[in-house]
């Protein structure tokens, strides 16, 4: 695979969790991916990341600061990177951004970025101490 090229001065921060390829059936009424679709790829990478720090079964209870800042298209590969924040006793914040890399190019944009918070929690759904890290 050829080496991506970053739109800008910027570059993805945090760990490659999810990579996946935004499809017809993804699209709104003006043929751009549906927002709702890359938040969906947000909220799993979140949980991916979140399971592993956690060690276990979490959930997300908050989306903050989430941001649409270019349209995705078809044939893009979307790239979400993620990133620990804060962690509490059974929450933590996990930062997360979206990257495009644009159909058949070496071309990556980032495309969303946002702030969600995960609850680490027991098999009764109830929150559950979050494991220090090591
Ligand atoms: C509706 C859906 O399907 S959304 C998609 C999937 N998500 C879910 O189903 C989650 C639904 N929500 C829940 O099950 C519950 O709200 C739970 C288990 C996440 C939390 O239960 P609560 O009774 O609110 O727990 P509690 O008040 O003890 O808070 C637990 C932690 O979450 C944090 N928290 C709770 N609500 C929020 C919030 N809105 N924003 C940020 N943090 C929050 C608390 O600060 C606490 O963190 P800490 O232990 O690190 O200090």
């Amino acid at each position: 695979m050829t080496q991506a090229i970053d739109v800008g001065d910027e570059h993805p921060i945090g760990d490659l969790t999810v990579r996946t390829i935004a499809m017809p059936a993804d699209t709104n009424a003006n043929g751009d991916i549906f927002g709702g679709w890359v938040l969906s790829q947000m909220d799993q990478a979140g949980g991916i990341a979140g399971v592993e720090r956690a060690q276990g079964r979490v959930v997300t209870v908050a989306v903050d600061a989430m941001t649409f800042i270019r349209p995705v298209r078809v044939g893009d590969v979307l790239c979400v990177y993620t990133r620990i924040g804060r962690v509490g006793r059974t929450s933590m914040k996990i930062h997360l951004e979206a990257w495009a890399r644009r159909f058949q190019t070496q071309f990556r944009e980032k495309v969303t970025e946002a702030t969600f918070t995960f609850v680490a929690i027991d098999e009764a759904g109830r929150p559950r101490p979050i494991p220090s890290e090591g």
